[in-house]
């Protein structure tokens, strides 16, 4: 139940994907946007890798068309740039249905809920993003609208308040979270089917450095391929952009194909290492092995000697840290591992 003034009921639905220029790692930039539109896989046949989940998804996608009814909510989490909003445009393509696109920070009032759900068709599939940003009160409204698809209206206030029903159409949620750990269990109970998504293996993302080379019509051969994939952090969006940056010095400083030599050379260039570590990835790494001298840091510490935002850290850099075994993370805080201060070619403190 909750309460809004007509005002509210009659306003515009919220914008859609608000997203700005973040470049860093596996976030999302401007230019990402315009690749995306052309690189992004439209069917689970043209999707490369996350075997399980695709294949799960094929079943019940094709269980929910047979029955002709609407697919069971969906989330997708896991660290950006791995393909949960790829995956939720395939869900409605291979559904036959239309998508709507918003995120949990754009919807900040009932009514724009209210003017999303009730604009929404049968059958439609509606996309929000960061979906654990969504506040409480929004929340709430969503529940009744995902279980038994209505929405409980309260308008006016005190002795003169009256409650309206709306009915919304029979449609599917897909949310996409880079933190689990944040969305309210009630919300979590209300996704039919969850999925987290894992980093790429090197092989499945040369598959999609290879498809997209053959997108933008860009000619490189399978160690060039192979180079680029091992040095983008297990994630495809920045497999892609990589992509595209090699491309460029190998445009200008070469002859234009991408071999393994020029991919290796136009990576150096742009200081990206072996691992596929960024300044940013190295900075993380330098402050935790020299000026912590590898004792466990907050995570405010880390982003002040960094000067980076504790989110952008938590979401973005520390679980690509963590899943090589540069850092781990201890009831005290974050540690660099030996491994860190290998890579980084330095002699851990004596214990
Ligand atoms: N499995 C895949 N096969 C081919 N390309 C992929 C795959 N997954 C993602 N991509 C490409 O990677 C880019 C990023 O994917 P996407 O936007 O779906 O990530 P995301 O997880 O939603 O990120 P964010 O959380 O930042 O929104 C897109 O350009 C898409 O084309």
């Amino acid at each position: 139940m909750w309460e809004a003034s007509e005002k509210d009921l009659f306003a515009q639905s919220a914008p859609v994907r608000p997203v700005g220029p973040r470049d860093v790692s596996g976030e999302l930039t401007s230019e990402d946007l315009d690749q995306d539109r052309t690189l992004r896989p439209r069917t689970l046949d043209e999707y490369i890798g996350q075997e399980r989940v695709r294949e799960n998804l094929r079943v019940l996608i094709q269980a929910a068309r047979d029955r002709g009814e609407a697919l069971d909510h969906v989330i997708f989490s896991g660290p950006p740039g791995l393909g949960k909003t790829t995956l939720a445009g395939i869900v409605a393509n291979e559904m036959g249905a239309k998508m709507h696109t918003t995120s949990g920070p754009a919807i900040e009032r009932a009514g724009d809920l209210a003017a999303i759900l009730t604009n929404l068709e049968e059958g439609d599939v509606l996309f929000v993003d960061e979906i654990h940003r969504l506040n409480h009160q929004i929340e709430e409204i969503l529940y009744p609208a995902m279980e038994d698809f209505f929405l409980d209206i309260v308008i006016g206030k005190g002795p003169a308040a009256r409650s309206i029903r709306i009915d919304v159409p029979h449609f599917t949620l897909v949310g996409a979270t880079t933190r689990t750990g944040l969305l309210t269990g009630p919300l979590r109970d209300r996704f039919g089917i969850s999925y987290r998504l894992d980093y790429y293996t090197p092989a499945e993302l040369a598959v999609i450095v290879t498809r997209s080379a053959r997108i933008l019509g860009a000619d490189i051969d399978e160690q060039g391929a192979a180079e680029i994939a091992s040095r983008s952090r297990g994630t495809p969006r920045l497999a892609n952009r990589l992509l595209k940056r090699v491309r460029d010095y190998a445009q200008v400083k070469r002859e234009g194909s991408i071999t393994w030599e020029v991919a290796a050379e136009a990576l150096e260039f742009f200081e990206i290492d072996a691992m596929g570590l960024d300044t940013m990835d190295v900075r993380i790494l330098t402050a935790l092995c020299e000026t912590f001298r590898g004792r466990p840091v907050g995570l405010t510490t880390i982003a002040s000697a960094v000067s980076e935002d504790p989110s952008t850290l938590e979401d973005v850099y520390e679980p690509y840290l963590l899943q090589c075994g540069l850092i781990v993370r201890t009831p005290q805080g974050r540690q660099a591992t030996l491994a860190a201060f290998d890579h980084l070619g330095m002699e851990p403190p004596a214990r």
